[in-house]
């Protein structure tokens, strides 16, 4: 049985007055048998660490593979630990587009998660393009191998990897629910072919890509989607815990 995880992803927004009060509104929250996140940005971490409830988890949106050194503008696994981060988005769209991210890359940032106890949210997915070019499971396929290379089957049952289609990033235009499975159920796979079925079978797949209340039970609903990784909607409070909630509402 997988515990379904909801992460909320902030991106590069909110500053410390609007983090603090969107704690206020979570703070006597809890949902049993699922797992909420806030990935936040660095400048919010401390105030999440400071009072944030115990049952929403930590988390952040990158990690270096380094523990220190002469890397400007990058973030040490020893700093978020410090700051009790519990889990890292790695590889999101926006950071391979934008900032040049590369699978190497996402590899070296996942094996410094582990290293120092810290549980990688890896993310994959195609562009519009590659999906209208029949790429999709092509992409998702080597993006998946290549960000598990070297690791053991103890640490990839504890991996969370997200699908995101970028076409579907805080477009409004989410994929089917039958569509995200689809993949989803094809990551598994690919998975199950790198290291076996057992392993396959434990390890978290969510979807990404305009998840909102009101669509979150149908990707639940799914037979092998595990949760959400959402950015707009994760950003108010009241959003947020209906998310939760809607994938309790699968559960049963
Ligand atoms: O990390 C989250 C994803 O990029 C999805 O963002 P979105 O929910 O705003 O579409």
């Amino acid at each position: 049985m997988r515990t379904p995880i909801i992460a909320g992803n902030w991106k590069m927004n909110k500053n410390r007055a609007e983090t603090k009060s969107f704690i206020e509104q979570v703070k006597d929250f809890s949902v049993d048998g699922v797992e909420a996140v806030l990935c936040v940005p660095y400048t919010d971490l401390a105030i999440l660490k400071d009072s944030l409830p115990s049952q929403i988890k930590i988390g952040a949106q990158n990690i270096h593979w380094a523990d220190n050194g002469a890397f400007t503008g990058e973030i040490s696994p020893l700093m978020l630990k410090e700051l009790d981060v519990q889990y890292v988005i790695i590889g999101h769209s926006e950071r391979r587009e934008m900032f040049g991210e590369t699978d190497e890359t996402v590899n070296k940032r996942v094996h410094a998660a582990y290293k120092h106890g810290i549980t990688p949210i890896v993310c994959v997915g195609e562009k519009l393009e590659e999906r209208e070019a029949g790429k999709t499971k092509e992409i998702v396929k080597e993006q998946t191998e290549k960000a598990l290379v070297g690791l053991s089957s103890e640490q990839v049952k504890q991996l969370v990897i997200a699908y995101e289609p970028i076409w579907a990033i805080g477009t409004g235009k989410s994929s089917s629910a039958e569509d995200a499975n689809e993949v989803i159920s094809y990551i598994r796979s690919v998975v199950a072919d790198q290291y076996d079925q057992q392993v396959a079978n434990e390890v978290r797949i969510q979807y990404g890509g305009s998840v909102k209340p009101e669509n979150i039970v149908s990707f639940l609903a799914q037979s092998d989607i595990d949760g959400a990784l959402v950015g707009g909607a994760s950003l108010e409070p009241n959003s947020f815990m209906a998310l939760v909630k809607g994938a309790k509402t699968n559960e049963q």
